[in-house]
């Protein structure tokens, strides 16, 4: 930065930098019948801030990352992705807005993120190549990146099908990384892992915050997400029904929805309910929703 340019403004100055994610009013629609499956969602994510989106299966979830991503139109409202306003934007525009690396995904299942034909070197280097990388430069920020993944150099000329499942994962994570965006997009990145590496990649998204990456982590497992995200977000049946610090979340959680999920999670010491707790719940929950 020159000497000539206003400092950037920061949150110890008191001015909130910019949302890397700035979503106001989504609305989604599937179907010929066009019914709404996310309804008036408005959140943000800045940078270097982990937000946990949760939900029961079928709330709308990964409609919402599709959406963030262009994958599915929006039937209504904006999605600003580091500044870029995306509302009317083109196929052509939401493909280029994707190649240009801001923003990235990974799914539940790593093999829809990775080429199962390409070697772990050719998966992490390609999203560099296409953008001009030479090709030793994209060699050494693949090492790096699998390293940060905490994987060795040995698995660089594997491919997919010769990886467990938990080292695919973290491969998906290491390409997702490789181009430094500014937004990834987690959805369900830890659900079809065992315990001991499903700690560890979160682990691994918890460092990420140190980089200036915004995640947004998208899970039905409340208890998985707490522990990473700083705030939490709560989908059910296709609106946020609540939003706020993670711990406010689940020690103060203000929806009846929100106080299900968490006296179900084992994982929330003190937190879990009793059987005839949670039915309460549920059954407020119901009077809820007619
Ligand atoms: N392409 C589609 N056409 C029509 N309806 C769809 C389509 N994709 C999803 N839906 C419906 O939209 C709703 C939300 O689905 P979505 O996949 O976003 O939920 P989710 O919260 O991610 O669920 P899960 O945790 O099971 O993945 C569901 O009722 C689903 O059946």
């Amino acid at each position: 930065m020159s000497a000539e340019q206003p400092p950037a403004p920061s949150a110890e100055a008191g001015t909130a930098p910019r949302p890397v994610l700035e979503v106001t009013g989504l609305e989604v629609r599937y179907g010929r019948r066009r019914l709404p499956v996310l309804r008036g969602v408005s959140l943000d994510v800045g940078p270097g801030e982990t937000l946990g989106l949760i939900g029961e299966t079928g709330s709308g979830k990964s409609t919402f990352a599709r959406a963030v991503l262009g994958l599915v139109p929006a039937a209504a409202g904006s999605v600003v992705i580091d500044g870029e306003e995306t509302r009317g934007h083109s196929r052509r525009q939401w493909r280029r807005l994707r190649r240009s690396g801001v923003v990235q995904y990974v799914f539940q299942d790593p093999l829809r993120s990775l080429d199962p034909d390409r070697t772990v070197a050719e998966s992490l280097t390609e999203p560099l190549l296409v953008r001009g990388v030479t090709a030793a430069e994209a060699a050494e920020r693949a090492r790096a990146f699998l390293d940060q993944v905490r994987l060795s150099a040995e698995l660089l000329d594997r491919l997919p099908g010769e990886l467990s499942g938990g080292q695919r994962q973290r491969v998906a994570v290491a390409r997702a990384l490789v181009t430094e965006p500014r937004l990834v997009i987690l959805d369900e990145p830890v659900s079809a892992l065992d315990s001991a590496n499903r700690v560890q990649i979160l682990e691994i998204l918890k460092d990420l915050r140190a980089r200036g990456t915004a995640l947004v982590l998208i899970s039905h497992d409340l208890g998985s997400v707490v522990g990473v995200a700083d705030r939490t977000a709560v989908l059910y049946q296709g609106e946020l029904v609540e939003s706020g610090p993670s711990a406010d979340v689940v020690n103060r959680p203000r929806h009846a929805y929100t106080r299900l999920l968490v006296s179900s999670a084992p994982t929330l010491h003190g937190a879990r309910a009793d059987r005839a707790g949670r039915e309460a719940l549920r059954a407020q929950l119901t009077d809820l929703s007619h």
